[in-house]
């Protein structure tokens, strides 16, 4: 079965709220009246109402049972519940003022309406850049125990026959030292495992077991051993160039003794110039469809669009978030 229409019938009469802070982007306009007609889930939209019926009747969007708040206008009781609890949450980092402002910013104030469970997640990000759009997450939502950083995964898909693959870190650490990345490889694994990829973890590196030396060669070596040492039961291998990872010749001639060389399912860039590079060279280049970023290790799913998507990006990084919340709700 096609990975959306198995998740799809997951989240299905779960009625999921998924809040939307780009509420008047019409390619959110319109993911949203989609998923409202497919009966995926309940889209909140966030913005001004007349505004986003306007934008919606000028592209012929349906948005009849959606639900809209705009935060402006948003009731005084419920908004101050929301200061007290982001300025409890932010502990002396934020005083109620401050709160007040910073509570205007729509990214803000939908973490905020995930944080107090008035929605099950959120998907922003084709307006905001990943900073602005992440930040309020990682403030308030904060990782799961055990998690140190969160980080930023796509689903690569292509062809009729499913061919998926997951990459991350794609979208939020610099410059993961060995430990950071070696829970970046395991919550990788993770996620794989939560949209039917069976995970085979490749640490990625321009290097395959000691061919070439150097910091960065050495970071990737570390970061193997100590993912094997986190979770001893996974499939995890490195340090591996790309071909030796994906192609099973290449693996047999660089490193025939690995269980990950040449059947990668999962790959793992060393740091964020290589991942965010490579999976737009993979979507724009080989025809990759990238689902993501899909945040990893939160508490509550957030997921960050690319500013590149189109309305399909939306309506499927909206099912992917709300099959997220399936784990945390
Ligand atoms: C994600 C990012 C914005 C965070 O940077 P920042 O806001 O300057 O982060 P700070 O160091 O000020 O930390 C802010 C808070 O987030 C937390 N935080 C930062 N990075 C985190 C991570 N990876 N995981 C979990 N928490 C994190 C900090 O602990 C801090 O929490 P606190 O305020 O409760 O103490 C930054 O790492 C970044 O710009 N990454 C690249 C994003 C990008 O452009 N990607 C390419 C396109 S997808
Ligand atoms: C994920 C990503 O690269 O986002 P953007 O294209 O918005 O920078």
């Amino acid at each position: 079965m096609d990975l959306f229409e198995s998740l799809t019938a997951k989240i299905a009469n779960k009625n999921y709220k998924i809040v939307f802070p780009e509420g008047t982007e019409p390619r959110i306009i319109g993911a949203a009246a989609r998923l409202n007609a497919d009966r995926v889930l309940k889209p909140i939209l966030l913005g001004n109402e007349a505004d986003i019926h306007q934008i919606a009747s000028a592209k012929g969007f349906n948005l009849a049972g959606i639900t809209i708040i705009d935060p402006a206008t948003y009731p005084s009781e419920g908004f101050a519940a929301m200061v007290t609890a982001f300025v409890e949450r932010r502990k002396g980092k934020a005083t109620e003022e401050q709160a007040q402002t910073i509570l205007k910013d729509p990214n803000y104030f939908g973490t905020m309406l995930v944080y107090m469970d008035l929605a099950d997640g959120m998907v922003s990000g084709a307006v905001h850049s990943t900073g602005d759009t992440v930040r309020p997450a990682l403030q308030i939502i904060k990782t799961k125990p055990g998690v140190h950083r969160t980080s930023g995964a796509f689903i690569m898909q292509r062809g009729r026959d499913n061919e998926r693959y997951l990459f991350s870190d794609c979208a939020i650490n610099i410059n993961p030292n060995a430990q950071e990345l070696a829970e970046i490889a395991v919550e990788s694994a993770k996620t794989a495992e939560l949209f039917d990829i069976d995970p085979k973890v490749a640490l990625l590196s321009f290097s395959t077991m000691g061919s070439a030396r150097g910091d960065e060669v050495t970071k990737v070596q570390e970061a193997t051993k100590i993912a094997h040492e986190l979770a001893p039961d996974l499939a995890i291998d490195g340090e591996l160039q790309f071909d030796a990872a994906y192609v099973p010749v290449v693996a047999n001639q660089k490193a025939p003794d690995s269980k990950v060389a040449g059947q990668a399912t999962v790959f793992v860039f060393p740091e964020l110039q290589s991942g965010n590079i490579g999976y737009k060279i993979a979507q724009r280049f080989g025809n990759f469809e990238a689902i993501g970023p899909i945040l990893q290790g939160l508490n509550k799913p957030i997921s960050d669009l690319s500013r590149g998507s189109n309305e399909e990006d939306v309506y499927k990084l909206a099912i992917i978030t709300a099959a997220q919340a399936l784990q945390t709700t």
